[in-house]
């Protein structure tokens, strides 16, 4: 078979996703799959309903989910790589241990799995990783003989990831008005967590405060922002904030918020924004709601002008990067040594999350990393 083709020895890969309602009577159910144990308020959580109910109790997240696997599905048939791809989610059906389930029913061994989330922390990886070892204890209760499940790199610095971004503030600055686009800065806005989840996220050798977590967004932000001054002539001020921040008010979270920052800006002076969304893979209720409806609109109250550019979604070169980083870890696990695409300083991420890599609060079994208790 054609190396370049050869998803061996995977057989299988799963897109492993957050969930979200489907519909107005899923939203609180949903918000209680999210939030049990977690000591989020109540206020919070009727807020955040009100979020999802202004969209008609829709999260779109599971239809840029459908859509994703719909686009590597007709990319890998494309381009001859013969990998059946599956969707599961933590919070909502699709669940993934009944997508574990029929992948072990539909006979398949080697299990890769693409999380929708691109960079280190507990949130965006660890947690996906003890998802699995829940998927596999429950498939273990059933009797059933469980498969290898392993996880695939953080993206967050593969160009297709950063290209795409890019190209997508190139078409955000065409949005604003002329007299006011050579003088737009740039807010690379994720989501906010608590600092203590920021300082030991990536693995526990550190990467200073703020952890992989925040070292990974800056490297990011840096570099779309030294590729848009290459690219247009005009080097813009940029910074990296925050959004999205729940939790009790006296625990810190990563700050400063888009919204505060909004304000700081047109204080400062500054003639417009484009707000980066460089956290996001596809445009989740924290982009319609958080970015889209509260940022632009405190934006406007201040007379601001602002755009938010495009989350890499189904941007075909985005799905050419996941099939990229398939082959390259199918390699790999073969014993070869393929190309490992990373732009930026910090170079390809581990294959293999460490012992105590993006540590939680309460320690749980998770899989797919060294202190997998599976194999
Ligand atoms: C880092 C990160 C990502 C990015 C990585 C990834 O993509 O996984 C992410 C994604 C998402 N978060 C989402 C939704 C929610 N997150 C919540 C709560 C929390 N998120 C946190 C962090 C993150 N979250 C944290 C530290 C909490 C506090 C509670 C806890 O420690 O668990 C809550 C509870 C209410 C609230 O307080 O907001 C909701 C409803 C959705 C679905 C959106 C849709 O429907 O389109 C998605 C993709
Ligand atoms: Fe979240």
């Amino acid at each position: 078979m054609d190396r370049a083709r050869d998803p061996h020895p995977y057989d299988a890969l799963l897109l492993l996703s957050f969930g979200g309602p489907e519909g107005p009577d899923d939203v609180l159910p949903f918000l209680e799959n999210v939030t049990r144990g977690r000591g989020i308020p109540r206020e919070r959580l009727a807020e955040v309903g009100a979020h999802y109910h202004l969209f008609g109790g829709v999260s779109p997240i599971n239809g840029h989910n459908r859509e994703l696997l719909a686009a590597l599905r007709s990319d890998f048939a494309e381009h001859g790589l013969d990998l059946p791809v599956y969707w599961g989610n933590r919070n909502w059906a699709p669940y993934v241990t009944d997508t574990l389930r029929e992948i072990v029913r539909d006979g398949h061994r080697r299990v890769l799995t693409l999380a929708t989330s691109a960079y280190s922390s507990y949130s965006s990886c660890r947690q996906y990783r003890e998802d699995l070892a829940g998927a596999l204890a429950a498939l273990a209760e059933e009797g059933l003989d469980l498969p290898r499940v392993d996880k695939l790199r953080v993206y967050y610095n593969h160009p297709g990831f950063l290209e795409t971004m890019t190209d997508g503030v190139l078409r955000a600055l065409d949005e604003l008005p002329a007299d006011v686009r050579e003088g737009a800065v740039l807010a690379f806005t994720t989501h906010s967590i608590p600092t203590a989840a920021a300082d030991t996220s990536g693995p526990p050798a550190g990467h200073g405060d703020g952890g992989a977590y925040v070292s990974e967004h800056m490297d990011a932000a840096r570099w779309i922002a030294e590729a848009l001054a290459e690219r247009t002539g005009v080097r813009r001020p940029w910074e990296l904030v925050y959004q999205s921040r729940s939790g009790a008010p006296h625990i810190p979270w990563l700050e400063p918020d888009i919204c505060d920052h909004l304000r700081t800006l047109h204080e400062a002076g500054a003639p417009a924004v484009v707000m980066v969304p460089i956290g996001f893979v596809s445009d989740h209720m924290e982009v319609l709601y958080d970015l889209d409806t509260e940022a632009l609109a405190v934006a406007a109250e201040l007379g601001l002008p602002a755009v938010r550019s495009a989350t890499v979604g189904t941007d075909p070169r985005f799905v050419a990067a996941v099939r990229d980083l398939v082959l390259e870890r199918a390699a790999t696990e073969r014993g070869e040594q393929p190309q490992r695409c990373a732009l930026g300083t910090l170079g390809a991420g581990h294959d293999v999350c460490p012992v105590g890599c993006c540590a939680a609060r309460t320690p749980r079994p998770a899989a797919a990393g060294a202190d997998s208790p599976y194999a």
